[in-house]
């Protein structure tokens, strides 16, 4: 029933719309009928433009808009033409009968249209490809905002563009009065004065192009930098898991080549759509100060380039993209059977993978037929509507020659602009659908921007005095890469202010991970980690980390001198309280042997020192911040065992401080105040060295098999 109620109640309101509109205005309003035509038609438009959104639209029926617009505009311009061409006066058309005449066709039209379409194009997804075209719009409004602060630089190349293209479009002006000046009778002060202006404006018009080029450049540069940063704090800002789960390629290739695709593509296609609407709006002028008829007559050909060209572009992006991913598919294949050629070759399978190649390869080549088909049909269609326009044109142009309207020089300027003002409209209707396009680049960037971490950072305690006491309370936790397999089951343990804690256990136990949740890398999925009775979470970030240090097995230095990288985070650090840290690590007397002291470089990720003075300088860095709870993660596997021991004496001489150690080397903790084992991700065994041996379990046979 949708099928055909759409253009019928559409048909039956026009031709009513029609009947009362054209006795109204021929009524109370007699003008000219061309004129009364038009805006009859004009009127008609937004009336039945709003009556066919509201309708449902049949599935064959591509754009209500179009349809509406189709059934509004082709009369008046039917009516025009006869009148310029023929000279035949026009027609009031307001009954049943000629509304059918122009409603029947276009419906056929659509109907056929869609019947044959599946043939010749492709299918596509029409919900996915709404969804994309709406997202690449707000992106690319999104990019557009992020540049608002070169508005200055923006503007003056822009009233660059306009000033470079209305010189450059009164060049073909001149052309035609040169021509003018030598066909009649010669005066060669008008000839001079001619050629002085085109030169003049060439010189002009040359220098504001560059002008507004540098200027467009030097935005996009200006964008790029703060797309980058942006991004840049976007990950930063992500969690450990983030980063475990996008590799670094990835995140490098966003940083650079999406930056800059983004700062370069859409500032750059929006200079040039801008260009080409100028260049537009300046030939359609110049045409009409030389005959506005010409150029009305022209226009008709517009409505047709446009739909031909976003036809085109609909179908043509959509099988390049098929043509790509076929050949890339294809490649694919190849590279599968080449790189197992031994099996193929052990299986005989040669003759059976070459014709699932050939398969692959004809895939390709009905897409690319089908591409080329339709580029194709695409170039005989415009080169065809150009050349009617070019035609009736000058049979037009020759009678208002003939009866003296224009000069020929006017004629030639007339066709100048117009050959120019086809190819910069065609460019023009290409770049409207483009320009949202090349928002598709962004749309990784913004997914990364929008990303919020899953571990939240936005917690507010800071408490002056913080007594210091760490629990675990029935803690599960799993990564989110195997979030099946649980890494931690209903652990407990609390971690006493100013005391020593090891961790042990054997192999994957789960130590590790028990660090990460304290870091706040992870969140668990069940359970608490609270500091003095709160939660983790509800800590200031900063705060946190000041009063958590983690030392780990292989820490990382930053380029720069040890000074720098023992104050690495902190905020004017006085030079007392780094060498103090030092001190406590027992690492002054190695650092006071360098060439240049605490000034020494220590080179690209510290690889100018040693592992163990690299452990030392890393224990430094945790100290200087004067932590609550000092984890440390083998830290100390690179020393020796007497530099071992006096670390160990000089921490635990630190008030307050709590330690967790995690060692391999199980005589290191048996001072400790309690040892926790962990097998499995359960907390076996708890108690001190005594308790733990007498419990004659998985700590003795651990101890066993270390000796
Ligand atoms: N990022 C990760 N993603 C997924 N699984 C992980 C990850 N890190 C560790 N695991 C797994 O979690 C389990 C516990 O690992 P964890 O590193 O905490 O153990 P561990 O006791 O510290 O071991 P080790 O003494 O060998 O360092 C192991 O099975 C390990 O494979």
């Amino acid at each position: 029933m949708i099928s055909f109620s759409f253009p019928l109640l559409i048909f039956l309101l026009d031709s009513s719309l029609s009947y009362v509109l054209s006795f109204l205005v021929y009524k109370y309003y007699p003008i000219y009928f061309l004129d009364a035509v038009w805006l009859v038609n004009l009127i008609k438009i937004p009336v039945l433009r709003v009556v066919s959104q509201k309708l449902p639209r049949p599935w064959w029926i591509p754009s209500a808009l179009l349809y509406v617009l189709t059934i509004c505009l082709v009369p008046p311009l039917y009516q025009t033409l006869r009148f310029l061409l023929l000279s035949q006066p026009p027609e009031l058309h307001s009954g049943l009968a000629h509304s059918l005449l122009y409603h029947l066709p276009l419906s056929v039209a659509c109907l056929l249209w869609d019947l044959l379409s599946p043939f010749v194009f492709p299918e596509e997804d029409a919900e996915e490809n709404g969804n994309g075209k709406k997202k690449e719009r707000k992106n690319f409004i999104r990019v557009i905002k992020l540049s608002k602060d070169d508005w200055p630089f923006l503007t003056l190349a822009f009233l660059f563009l306009v000033v470079s293209l209305m010189l450059e479009i009164s060049i073909p002006h001149y052309m035609g009065r040169v021509i003018d000046i030598l066909s009649n009778n010669f005066k060669e002060s008008e000839f001079l004065m001619a050629i002085l202006f085109m030169a003049l404006f060439s010189v002009t018009s040359s220098l504001s192009a560059g002008c507004r080029g540098g200027l467009f450049l030097f935005s996009m540069a200006r964008l790029n930098i703060r797309l980058q940063k942006l991004l840049f704090r976007a990950f930063a800002k992500q969690d450990i898991a983030f980063f475990k789960e996008i590799k670094t390629g990835e995140i490098i290739s966003r940083l650079s080549r999406d930056t800059a695709l983004v700062s370069r593509a859409i500032p750059g296609n929006v200079n040039i759509t801008l260009r080409m609407l100028v260049k537009c709006i300046g030939y359609q002028y110049f045409m009409i100060l030389v005959s506005w008829k010409l150029t009305l007559l022209n226009l008709i050909s517009t409505p047709l380039i446009g739909i031909i060209q976003r036809l085109y572009d609909k179908y043509h992006q959509d099988l390049v993209k098929k043509v790509q991913d076929s050949i890339a598919s294809s490649s694919d294949v190849a590279k599968e059977i080449i790189e197992s050629i031994k099996t193929v070759k052990s299986f005989a399978s040669e003759e059976a993978e070459a014709e699932r190649y050939e398969e692959a390869l004809k895939n390709t080549h009905n897409l690319q037929y089908k591409r080329d088909l339709i580029r194709a049909i695409y170039v005989l269609a415009i080169r065809s509507v150009n050349l009617g326009a070019q035609v009736v044109m000058l049979v037009y142009g020759h009678k208002l020659i003939q009866s003296g309207a224009i000069t020929s020089g006017q004629m030639v300027s007339f066709i100048l602009y117009q050959m120019e003002a086809v190819n910069y409209l065609q460019s023009l209707f290409y770049m409207l659908s483009e320009i949202t396009h090349s928002a598709g680049a962004a749309t990784k960037v913004f997914e990364y921007l929008d990303q919020q971490p899953q571990v939240s950072t936005a917690g507010s305690l800071c408490p002056e005095n913080l007594h210091g006491e760490f629990e675990f309370k029935n803690v599960t936790f799993s990564y989110p890469s195997n979030s099946e397999i649980p890494v931690l089951n209903d652990v407990s343990f609390t971690l006493k202010p100013g005391t020593v804690t090891a961790l042990v256990g054997p192999s994957g136990g789960g130590k590790t991970t028990c660090v990460a949740l304290l870091e706040r890398f992870y969140e668990p999925q069940s359970g608490e980690i609270l500091l003095d009775g709160e939660p983790l979470a509800e800590y200031q970030h900063e705060y946190l980390h000041r009063k958590v240090a983690l030392v780990a097995q292989e820490p990382v230095l930053f380029a720069g001198t040890v000074k720098e990288n023992i104050a690495y985070g902190l905020n004017n650090p006085l030079d007392k309280e780094l060498l103090d840290a030092a001190k406590k690590a027992k690492a002054e007397s190695f650092i006071d042997q360098m060439d240049k002291g605490f000034d020494t470089d220590v080179g690209s990720r510290g690889g100018e020192l040693g592992a163990g003075l690299k452990q030392q300088i890393a224990l430094a860095r945790a100290l200087s911040r004067r932590p609550k709870l000092l984890i440390l993660d083998e830290a100390s596997s690179c020393l020796d065992v007497g530099m071992e021991n006096e670390i160990q004496q000089s921490l635990q001489s630190i008030p307050n401080l709590s330690l967790l150690i995690i060692a391999h080397r199980l005589r290191t903790v048996r001072n400790a105040n309690q040892i926790l084992v962990l097998e499995g991700g359960e907390l076996k065994e708890k108690g001190t060295h005594n308790d733990l041996l007498k419990l004659d379990g998985l700590y003795k046979k651990l101890l066993q098999n270390h000796n």
